[in-house]
C-alpha cells in the first residue's frame, strides 16, 4: 500500500528520521515511540507537509513527487493538535476540504452527524474546546475517497461516545478493505477495538516492527 524508500528527514541539519526501506501492507497500522521519537515528523512527510529527501509512493503508483496532486487526493491527514483561522467555522472547513477532496455528495452531512460536528456547524473555530477542535479534525481527515488516512492521537480529548462512532466507522472501512490507516496513540490502542496487526516501534530516529 505505502512503500518508502531512502527516506531522509532533517531539520536545520538535524536528521530525526532515516527509513532506508519500509513497505506498510493494506490495513490499520499502529506506531509507537516516546515524546520526541519522530512520529509527528513521519505522518507530516506522508501526508506530502514537509521536504525529505527519499521516496514515498502510494499503491506503487502514486509518487508524492511526481504525482503530487494525485497523491494528496488519496491521503488524508489528521493533526495531533488542530490549528485553524479562528475566524473560520466548521461549516467553511468542511466546505473548503469537502471541495479539494471531491467528497461525495452527502458525505459531508453524514460525518458531521456521526461526530457531532453538527452540534457547532456555525461557530468559529476560535471558540472550539480542543474536542470540538479534534472533532472537526477527525471529520476534514475522513473526507473524499482518500486510500490511506494517517490519524496522529485521535484518542486525545475525544469523547467516549464520539470516539465509539469514529472507530465503528474505521471499522467498517478497513472491513470492506477501502482505506487503510496509520495511528499514534500513547493511550492504549485497545480502547480503539480496532484488529492493529502492524505494530512500529519509532526511536532513535528509525521506524522498525515493535517485537
Ligand atoms: N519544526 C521543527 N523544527 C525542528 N525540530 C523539530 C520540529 N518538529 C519536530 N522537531 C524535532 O524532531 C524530533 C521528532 O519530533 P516529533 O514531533 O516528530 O516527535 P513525536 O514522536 O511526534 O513526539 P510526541 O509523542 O511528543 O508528539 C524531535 O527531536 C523534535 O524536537
Amino acid at each position: 500500500m505505502l512503500t518508502v524508500s531512502n527516506l531522509t528527514k532533517a531539520y536545520g541539519g538535524r536528521t530525526v528520521l532515516t527509513i532506508p526501506d519500509l513497505h506498510l501492507s493494506p490495513g490499520i497500522h499502529y506506531f509507537r515511540g516516546g515524546n520526541g521519537s519522530g512520529k509527528t515528523t513521519f505522518f507530516r512527510t506522508v501526508a506530502g507537509l514537509l521536504p525529505f529527501t527519499g521516496t514515498i509512493t502510494l499503491d506503487n503508483q502514486y509518487d508524492i513527487k511526481r504525482d503530487a496532486v494525485a497523491y494528496r487526493m488519496r491521503v488524508n491527514y489528521a493533526e495531533a493538535e488542530p490549528l485553524y483561522p479562528d475566524f473560520l467555522t466548521a461549516r467553511d472547513l468542511a466546505g473548503f476540504v469537502g471541495k479539494a477532496k471531491r467528497a461525495p455528495a452527502g458525505q459531508v452531512n453524514t460525518l458531521a452527524e456521526l461526530l457531532g460536528v453538527d452540534t457547532f456547524w456555525t461557530k468559529a473555530t476560535g471558540t472550539f474546546s480542543s474536542g470540538m477542535l479534534k472533532k472537526l479534525s477527525l471529520l476534514l481527515a475522513l473526507l473524499g475517497t482518500p486510500k490511506l488516512i494517517l490519524l496522529d492521537e485521535p484518542l486525545t480529548t475525544l469523547d467516549v461516545t464520539t470516539a465509539a462512532n469514529l472507530f465503528d466507522f474505521i471499522r467498517q472501512l478497513t472491513d470492506r478493505q477501502e482505506v487503510s490507516f496509520l495511528l499514534t496513540s500513547h493511550q492504549d490502542v485497545s480502547l480503539t477495538g480496532l484488529s492493529i496487526a502492524n505494530v512500529w516501534q519509532v526511536g532513535d530516529g528509525v521506524i522498525l516492527p515493535a517485537t
